[in-house]
């Protein structure tokens, strides 16, 4: 029963995030990866938020202000798109935005786990990874990682997410069968979604910046916007696989679903615990 009371509480706040994304449409900065700037934009326009991206350091200072998140993901990082991110967080922090850091693949070298660490110092409002890239940030160590792929259980990283919240003061979010969530004491874990949703490249890129717009809707409580962005995205996967065939009906049908999810839905289907 207790754990029905929980989840029914979840599915109202998870409910109310999106219809909150619905009626707000923030506009979400997104400075990411080559692979997924399609899949990143078309989940934020399915969800209701308004996606620009606009990476290039000389439009930071004009643009960066009207947002209301900025998502920054180091998945195909050069050492040219690093001033821009950290200009870009520097903006966000000084008009007290939210920002999100997606630390894509941090592990498969030391530039770009030195380029994490720096960016961490610029406090990120979340950083959101697979079990491999937590542990790879939290340990400050490359090479226990496949690339952008995890080669760990999200429950694996459980611990190092709370060590890298207690150290970094954001919010620490890890993705896989459980997508767990933590502020460094409490820990919830969000279990919708399925395994399929591995086989779509940039669905891990395309959830942090979900985090985002649902962290812009209610800066105040991004523990609870990022558990519910999780489950909000897993549930749009699991509709969305009852349609298809393979990932690439996946894709299409997951932002068909993100789309057209109605509150009956999201009430009855997300299911959000406390592991703490
Ligand atoms: N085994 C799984 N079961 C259910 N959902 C999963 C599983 N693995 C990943 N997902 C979902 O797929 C999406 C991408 O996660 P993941 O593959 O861990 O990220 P990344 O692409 O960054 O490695 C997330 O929404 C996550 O919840
Ligand atoms: C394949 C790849 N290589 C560099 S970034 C990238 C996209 C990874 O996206 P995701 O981590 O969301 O699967
Ligand atoms: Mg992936």
């Amino acid at each position: 029963m207790a754990d029905q009371d929980q989840t029914d509480t979840w599915g109202s706040k998870s409910w109310a995030y999106l219809s909150s994304l619905r009626q707000q449409s923030p506009l979400i900065q997104c400075i990411t990866n080559l692979v997924s700037m399609d899949l990143m934009a078309n989940t934020l326009l399915a969800a209701g938020a308004s996606p620009a991206m606009i990476h290039s350091i000389l439009e930071i200072p004009d643009f960066t202000p009207h947002t209301q998140a900025v998502l920054i993901n180091v998945g195909t990082l050069t050492p040219e798109w690093l001033p821009a991110m950290k200009a870009a967080a520097g903006v966000a922090n000084r008009l007290a935005k939210p920002w999100v850091l997606d630390p894509a693949a941090v592990g498969a070298s030391g530039f770009r786990l030195k380029a994490c660490l720096e960016l961490i110092e610029l406090k990120p409002t979340v950083i959101r990874g697979n079990g491999s890239e937590i542990i790879c940030l939290s340990m400050a160590s490359i090479g226990s990682t496949k690339g952008a792929d995890s080669l760990h259980e999200s429950s694996d990283a459980v611990e190092a997410a709370k060590s890298l919240a207690k150290s970094s003061g954001a919010i620490v979010a890890i993705s896989g069968s459980v997508d767990f969530v933590t502020d460094g004491q409490r820990v919830v874990g969000a279990h919708n979604g399925l395994p399929m949703m591995q086989k779509i490249t940039a669905s891990g890129c395309s959830v942090t910046a979900l985090i985002a717009a649902f962290v812009a809707v209610d800066p105040a409580h991004a523990f609870e916007a990022t558990a519910s962005a999780f489950s909000v995205f897993g549930l749009a996967g699991e509709i969305g696989m009852g349609l298809a065939n393979g990932p690439a009906s996946l894709r299409m049908h997951l932002i068909d679903s993100l789309h057209g999810l109605d509150r009956e839905t999201v009430l009855r289907r997300v299911k959000i615990t406390s592991f703490s």
